[in-house]
C-alpha cells in the first residue's frame, strides 16, 4: 500500500487528517473517521458468477478468510450508538489471498458521497467546523449546501438506525474496472446486503437505543450462528458515469452476485487489532482496478498516512 508519488494528493489527505481532527478531537491509537468499530472474522465463498466478471484470485477459490470491521462514522471513538452521526455505518472487509497478500473492500451504509473530490470534501469539513450553534445563519454549512446540490442530497438522504449492524446494506460508492480472464472489462460498484434482510429501528427505537447497543447485539448474534452477507456488484452500463461517487446509476442495473461473506466470531485482541489493521480503499490485486473517481487515491493516501500514525501511538486497551 504505497504513498501516492503526487504531493498535492498526499499534501491534501493531511490537510484533511487536520481537519478531522479538529471537528473531533485527537484520539491518539484511534481513527480519524469511523473510529468505534469491531474486527469480526470469517470467510468469503464466491458465486459461480463471479469469475464472470473478474479474474480477481479470491473469486476463483473455493473460499478464502477475511476480517471485517463495522463502525460508526466520526472520529469520536465512543460515539453513542443512538446519535444521528454515527450515520452512516461502516462496513470494511479484508480478503486474505496468501502471506502479505489481501484486498479490501470499504464501505457505508448510505448510497453515494456529498462531494466530488477532496477539495470539496474538505470545503464541507471546514464549513461544518466553522457553523457551531451559536454561528448567526446562513452558518457556512448552509452555505456550502445551498450551493452543493449533490451534498444537499447526501445530507438529506434518508440514514435509518440499523436494528443491527448486521441488518443493513452497505455501498461501497466509487467504481471499480471489473477485468475477467478473456479481458473483458466491466465498471460496477459494490453494494453489500444482509441474509437477514434490511432491519430498521423507528426513530423513538433509535433515541432509546443503549450507547453501545450494536457493539453489544454483535458478538451475541454471533454466539448464535453466523451472520450472513451477500456481495453484488452494481453493473454500469454504456453511457454511466464511473469516476463520481455523488452521480447514482438506475436501480435497473443488473446486480451481479459476487459470492457469500460469512462471519463466524469476533477477532481476539480486538482493540489491538484494529489499532493494527489498515484498510486501503483501492484493491491493488489483477482483475480489480480503481476507476478514474478522485476520492480513491486521495483515500488511500490518507488511510495510510493515518494507520501509520495509529500504529504508532500507544495502546488503547
Ligand atoms: C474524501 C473522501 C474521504 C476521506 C478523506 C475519508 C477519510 C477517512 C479516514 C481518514 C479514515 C480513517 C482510516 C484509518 O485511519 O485507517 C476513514 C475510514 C473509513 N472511511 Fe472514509 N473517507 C472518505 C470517503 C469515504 C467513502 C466514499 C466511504 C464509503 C465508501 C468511506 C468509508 C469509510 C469507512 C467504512 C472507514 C472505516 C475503515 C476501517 O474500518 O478501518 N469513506 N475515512
Amino acid at each position: 500500500m504505497p504513498l501516492p508519488q503526487d504531493e498535492r494528493i498526499v499534501a491534501l489527505a493531511n490537510d484533511l487528517l487536520a481537519q478531522f481532527e479538529q471537528l473531533f478531537g485527537a484520539h491518539p491509537g484511534h481513527r480519524p473517521a469511523h473510529a468505534k468499530g469491531i474486527l469480526l472474522k470469517g470467510t468469503f465463498t464466491p458465486s459461480a458468477e463471479a469469475p464472470s466478471l473478474s479474474s480477481a484470485a479470491h473469486l476463483s477459490r473455493p473460499s478464502v478468510p477475511v476480517f471485517a470491521r463495522f463502525s460508526n462514522s466520526t472520529g469520536v471513538p465512543v460515539i453513542p450508538d443512538s446519535d444521528p452521526n454515527a450515520n452512516p455505518r461502516g462496513l470494511a472487509i479484508r480478503f486474505y489471498l496468501a502471506e502479505h497478500s489481501h484486498t479490501d473492500i470499504v464501505a457505508h451504509s448510505t448510497d453515494g458521497f456529498p462531494t466530488r473530490d477532496g477539495y470539496e470534501f474538505l470545503e464541507l469539513l471546514k464549513a461544518i467546523a466553522a457553523s457551531g450553534p451559536d454561528t448567526a445563519s446562513p452558518k457556512p454549512v448552509e452555505l456550502f449546501l445551498g450551493s452543493h446540490p449533490t451534498a444537499l442530497a447526501f445530507v438529506q438522504a434518508p440514514k435509518p438506525f440499523p436494528v443491527s449492524l448486521a441488518t443493513d446494506t452497505y455501498f461501497g460508492v466509487t467504481a471499480f474496472e471489473f477485468t475477467n480472464a478473456d479481458g473483458k472489462v466491466t465498471f460496477g460498484r459494490y453494494r453489500i446486503v444482509p441474509e437477514a434482510g434490511n432491519q430498521f429501528l423507528t426513530g423513538e427505537q433509535a433515541a432509546a437505543l443503549a450507547p453501545n447497543a450494536h457493539y453489544d447485539e454483535l458478538p451475541q448474534r454471533l454466539a448464535a450462528g453466523p451472520v450472513r452477507f451477500h456481495i453484488l456488484v452494481q453493473l454500469a452500463e454504456a453511457g454511466d458515469v464511473t469516476d463520481d461517487a455523488t452521480q447514482h446509476w438506475p436501480e435497473s442495473r443488473t446486480l451481479l452476485p459476487l459470492g457469500t461473506l460469512e462471519l463466524t466470531g469476533v477477532v481476539p485482541d480486538n482493540p489491538a487489532e484494529q489499532q493494527k489493521i489498515i484498510f486501503d480503499p483501492i484493491p491493488r490485486i489483477e482483475g480489480i482496478a480503481p476507476s478514474a473517481d478522485p476520492l480513491l487515491e486521495l483515500r488511500a493516501a490518507a488511510y495510510l498516512l493515518s494507520g501509520r500514525k495509529r500504529r504508532t501511538a500507544p495502546p488503547t486497551a
